[in-house]
């Protein structure tokens, strides 16, 4: 979202408008402040079907003259009963068209050895019905195909096997491409990719095809100077056979759309995300609309039992296109029965505050910890834990430790913040961790400072979100980074911008994770306090949660799920 305010936005917006065609009605004005005020909390267009003055409002906005039916070349389309920014209804209608496009009609696939392969590849899963395996069967016979699921339910896994069977299918000849949002979860999934796929009981040479590298998607679709346009797009499309995005949930509608549009016309596309994540920080929610039409039908279910043998059930409801491309994987392999942490993400994910609240202060699990108190009666406390929490990484630090140590050292402990501003908000901690670590020394840059780069530099290859760490060298100051393969370093200066990483926010923190995590709740129940988020925070951590806040927050936190407008689903629903 920009950093100029939604009022500022709507004001310059319609004072543009108004030296075009003269002064709007009342009613017209108010609504466009709306739609204004609507996108930059990240929807996608404001549904003025509820309203008692439906009708009306649309025959007003249509004789405005500035707003036009679907395709109209007007500033503001009503569409569905929607309102929306032309650009908006843009990208929602051409991605909905292409995504159904994409859900069409099954590939031909050659159904023997597509079965061999994958009893081939899915020989251990306890758990049944295996929702892994069809997936899988469900990515061999269809062009799109979703994944949802929560940590550790074998997303990554199940991908590896996708991507090895296609090409045992396809002779090791399918050009795979791997793209994620931010370079962090792009890094990820190429490491896990490259750990598993030697695993894989295929013959070497299949092995050899499957990639190594993954890319941002910006990176991918290949970004041009000052514009908003990338050099691939529907006439130039990627080369690419078979595209995987991971943490899908956090890419807007815009990208989504220019992304799609990107893909020739033969190409598989493969999404995995979890829903229950935050949305993305741009307007839509693609990867949850996507996820909420889920539905499968007899005919889907005969064909991955015939494919993978797995016999899963028909849902109740009526499956369209893309609902039969979306599987579900709900059994985490690495929050079982006795994980706190995962018990606490599913309480808070089903809205469950009371129970969450007594499951923290049960202390039955040794995984999570609940703080209580206003952040003036935390302080102290959360300055001994930032002591402990950053020990092992500022103890390499001064030890002179090499950047890979000091690197490995510093991921297993973060802070989390809900906002970057405010007495619990991402600079303030900060402020306090460098305190904490190194006393009044003056701020600025120091040996150990740990970076997080906050925009796209493609010259330097640094990417929104990446996390560096500063270590003096004979030739002063250099900032480490995690790169393909390894660390590269670069000299303060030349760093796009950037804020300092002790802690930083949940949105920020999305496509990464750390053994131990300790999310800092603001004393006030601010909007930005949602379910979604505290999910996502608690599950960052692999091995320890800590919530630090007071009850009545973080239980009307747990309490308040915001659901973002947008027409996509009601289009591919239509479809
Ligand atoms: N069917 C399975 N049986 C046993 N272990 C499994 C199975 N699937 C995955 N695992 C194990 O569970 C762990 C998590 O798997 P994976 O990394 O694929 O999950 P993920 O959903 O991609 O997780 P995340 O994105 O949160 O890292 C791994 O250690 C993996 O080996």
């Amino acid at each position: 979202m920009s950093n100029t305010s939604p009022s500022a936005l709507a004001s310059e917006f319609l004072r543009v408008l108004h030296r075009r065609i003269g002064p709007l009605p009342g009613e017209v004005t108010a609504v466009v402040a709306q739609l204004m005020q609507a996108t930059s909390q990240g929807h996608v267009c404001l549904d003025l079907l509820p309203r008692d003055d439906a009708v009306e409002l649309a025959d007003q906005l249509l004789s405005s003259g500035i707003c036009g039916r679907a395709g109209a070349f007007q500033p503001l389309i009503l569409d569905l009963g929607r309102l929306y920014l032309a650009r908006y209804w843009h990208y929602e209608s051409q991605l909905a068209k292409q995504l159904g496009q994409l859900a069409g009609p099954p590939t031909t696939l050659d159904h023997a050895p597509a079965r061999a392969v994958l009893d081939q590849l899915f020989t251990n899963n306890q758990q049944q019905p295996d929702w892994q395996k069809a997936a899988a069967a469900a990515a061999l016979i269809n062009r799109l195909t979703v994944i949802s699921g929560g940590p550790g339910t074998g997303k990554t896994s199940t991908v590896v096997n996708i991507l090895g069977a296609l090409q045992a299918l396809h002779d090791g000849q399918l050009i795979i491409q791997l793209a994620a949002p931010t370079g962090k979860a792009a890094a990820r999934m190429a490491e896990a990719i490259r750990a598993r796929k030697h695993q894989l009981p295929l013959p070497p040479a299949i092995i050899d095809t499957l990639p190594e590298q993954a890319q941002t998607i910006h990176r991918l679709l290949g970004p041009r100077p000052e514009s908003i346009y990338f050099r691939h797009h529907a006439g130039n499309p990627l080369p690419c056979d078979v595209l995987v995005l991971d943490e899908a949930s956090m890419i807007d509608l815009a990208l989504m759309a220019k992304l799609v549009d990107a893909l020739p016309a033969h190409s598989r596309l493969i999404l995995l995300g979890d829903k229950d994540q935050l949305a993305s920080v741009e307007a839509g929610a693609v990867f949850g609309d996507l996820c909420s039409l889920r539905a499968l039908d007899q005919t889907t279910c005969d064909a991955l039992a015939a494919l993978a043998g797995v016999a899963v059930p028909p849902s109740a409801r009526e499956a369209g296109p893309i609902g039969r491309s979306v599987m579900l994987l709900t059994h985490s392999y690495r929050f079982d029965g006795r994980s706190g942490i995962g018990e606490l993400a599913r309480l808070a994910n089903q809205g469950e505050a009371v129970a969450a609240m007594a499951l923290l202060q049960g202390n039955q699990f040794a995984d999570i910890r609940w703080q209580e108190g206003n952040m003036a009666q935390l302080a102290n406390r959360l300055e001994t834990r930032i002591r402990e929490g950053f020990g092992p990484f500022w103890q390499a630090v001064q030890t002179g430790q090499s950047a890979a140590v000091v690197m490995a050292a510093f991921n297993r402990f973060r802070l989390l913040a809900a906002t970057r501003e405010g007495e619990a908000g991402m600079h303030q901690l900060n402020r306090l961790s460098e305190q904490v670590l190194r006393g009044n020394q003056s701020p600025g840059w120091y040996h150990g400072r740990p970076v997080m780069i906050t925009s796209n530099d493609y010259n330097l290859k640094l990417f929104n979100g990446d996390v560096g760490i500063a270590l003096d060298s004979p030739q002063g100051l250099r900032v480490w980074f995690e790169a393909e393969g390894g660390l590269r370093s670069i000299t303060p200066a030349r760093l796009p911008p950037h804020d300092t990483a002790y802690c930083m926010t949940v949105h920020k923190s999305q496509g990464s994770e750390f053994d131990q995590i300790a999310l800092v709740l603001p004393d006030a129940p601010l909007p930005v306090l949602t379910r979604n988020l505290i999910y996502t925070g608690i599950t960052r951590a692999k091995q320890f949660a800590e919530l630090w806040g007071i009850g009545a927050s973080l239980r009307a936190a747990i309490e308040h799920a915001p659901t973002r407008t947008t027409g996509l689903a009601d289009r591919l629903g239509a479809g």
